[in-house]
């Protein structure tokens, strides 16, 4: 089932910047519905179905002086003033109320911040915030900041309380902590984060307040991405969440760019490596066995050669899907090795079925068709398996080798390699 689209008023009496925003939301996948007035906002808000957020102009015909919010806030939609007041008066005005945010219309900027904000606003409820000062009303007030921009808040007294919320939530994005607090204090608290935590999984901000300004500079040489000094504006309070967390989307983008292969999904030789070698080197270590296997899809040029290299890449990516589904992430490490040769790291405790499992793959990748319109492709696939306790490249070494004997005796085969003692032909 397609997921509903977020639903956008915009109360916004001048047409152009209506347009504007209505391109800058479409963009951001919303739809929207504009209101020229606040007669025709009540009366959207009464009469449509819910709306996820409004942009509301601080001053139209009919309501000069942000009447539209409270009627926007009334209906329990979460508001986003948009104004050309930029008096202080109006800000504060403005900011007294609950809305998710203020954004004066200075420049061309304002519309690409809105953009942004809407796209933070859509996927916020998946972004999970952990709060770590033990001033009970301190922490709730931020609880309250946080949730009206849909972030999932968790809350900690101190850091001790703070690390174990971390175990139990891996999917925590963002810690946000206090510095003088019972336990350990937050700069102890950031660095014991960055011994388990690095940068690319994890953004902290640390708080500090105006007499210990120092405490922003430590915060950042133990491990802080950034830091808030307390009292803050509520604008800055949210350009810097949303800044340091689109720094670490970034980085998830850039590690996922440099680790996955952008035909099948799968991992690449590089990041294959990155995952196994401290698994490989314990099972040396410990003398437990483990097994690599290679796998290449046979006569491969012939496919390219015969339909084409869409459908030589279409064959590629089904071994991928059906290596994914027959071997499971817990036990095994899959990987394309390069071109049509496919790789996986089988972890002790998978031992006992991997030969059987590799041996019915085999026969079921025969069976399969990869079909682009009219065109119908059926390959097979040949596999080296070295079940032993060597080093990592030894073991690939190996498993190479026992691969070339499928190639040799006929291909469509498995052949494994036993600590030494070869049984080809599978
Ligand atoms: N379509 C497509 N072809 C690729 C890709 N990567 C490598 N190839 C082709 O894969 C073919 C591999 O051919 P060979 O190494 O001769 O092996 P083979 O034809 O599979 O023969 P055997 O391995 O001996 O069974 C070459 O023609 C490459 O150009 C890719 O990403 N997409």
């Amino acid at each position: 089932m397609q997921a509903r689209k977020h639903r956008l008023l915009i109360v916004e009496d001048s047409k152009p910047i209506a347009s504007l925003i209505q391109y800058v939301a479409k963009e951001a996948g919303y739809e929207t519905q504009i209101a020229t007035t606040m007669a025709k906002c009540v009366e959207y808000l009464r009469t449509h179905e819910t709306f996820d957020l409004a942009s509301v102009d601080y001053n139209l015909p009919d309501a000069p002086d942000g009447e539209a919010i409270d009627a926007v806030l009334a209906h329990r939609v979460a508001a986003v003033v948009m104004t050309g007041k930029l008096d202080a008066q109006t800000r504060e005005r403005v900011l007294n109320k609950a809305v998710v945010d203020y954004i004066p219309k200075e420049s061309a900027e304002a519309f690409n911040y809105l953009g942004k904000l809407l796209t933070r606003f859509a996927v916020n409820p998946k972004i999970k915030i952990l709060i770590v000062d033990d001033a009970t009303a301190f922490r709730s007030y931020l609880v309250h900041l946080l949730e009206r921009h849909r972030y999932q808040v968790l809350e900690a007294e101190n850091g001790a309380q703070g690390l174990q919320i971390l175990e139990q939530n891996p999917d925590i994005s963002l810690v946000i902590t206090d510095h003088e607090m019972p336990v350990m204090s937050g700069i102890r608290f950031v660095s014991e984060i960055r011994k388990k935590y690095p940068k690319e999984r994890l953004c902290v901000i640390g708080l500090s307040s105006t007499e210990t300004q120092s405490l922003a500079s430590r915060f950042i040489q133990n491990g802080a991405n950034d830091f808030l000094i307390k009292p803050f504006c509520l604008e800055e309070f949210y350009c810097r969440i949303a800044q340091s967390l689109e720094h670490l989307e970034y980085m998830v983008r850039l590690k996922r760019l440099a680790d996955i292969d952008s035909l099948t999904a799968l991992y690449n030789r590089y990041a294959f490596f990155k995952e196994t070698e401290a698994l490989a080197l314990r099972c040396v270590e410990k003398q437990q066995a483990y097994a690599v296997a290679m796998i290449d899809i046979d006569l491969f040029k012939k496919v390219n050669d015969n339909y084409g290299h869409d459908m030589g890449d279409a064959v590629i990516v089904d071994l991928a899907q059906q290596l994914t589904q027959h071997f499971s992430a817990n036990d095994f490490i899959c990987a394309r090795f390069g071109g049509e040769e496919f790789v996986i790291f089988i972890k002790p405790d998978a031992l006992s079925k991997i030969e059987d499992a590799l041996a019915q793959f085999r026969i079921q990748i025969a069976d399969r068709v990869v079909q682009i319109a009219e065109q119908r492709c059926q390959y097979t696939i040949s596999g080296g398996l070295v079940v032993a306790c060597w080093d990592l490249d030894k073991m690939i070494q190996l498993a190479d080798e026992a691969l070339y004997r499928s190639k040799e005796n006929g291909r469509n085969k498995i052949t494994i390699d036993r600590m030494g003692v070869i049984d080809g032909g599978q």
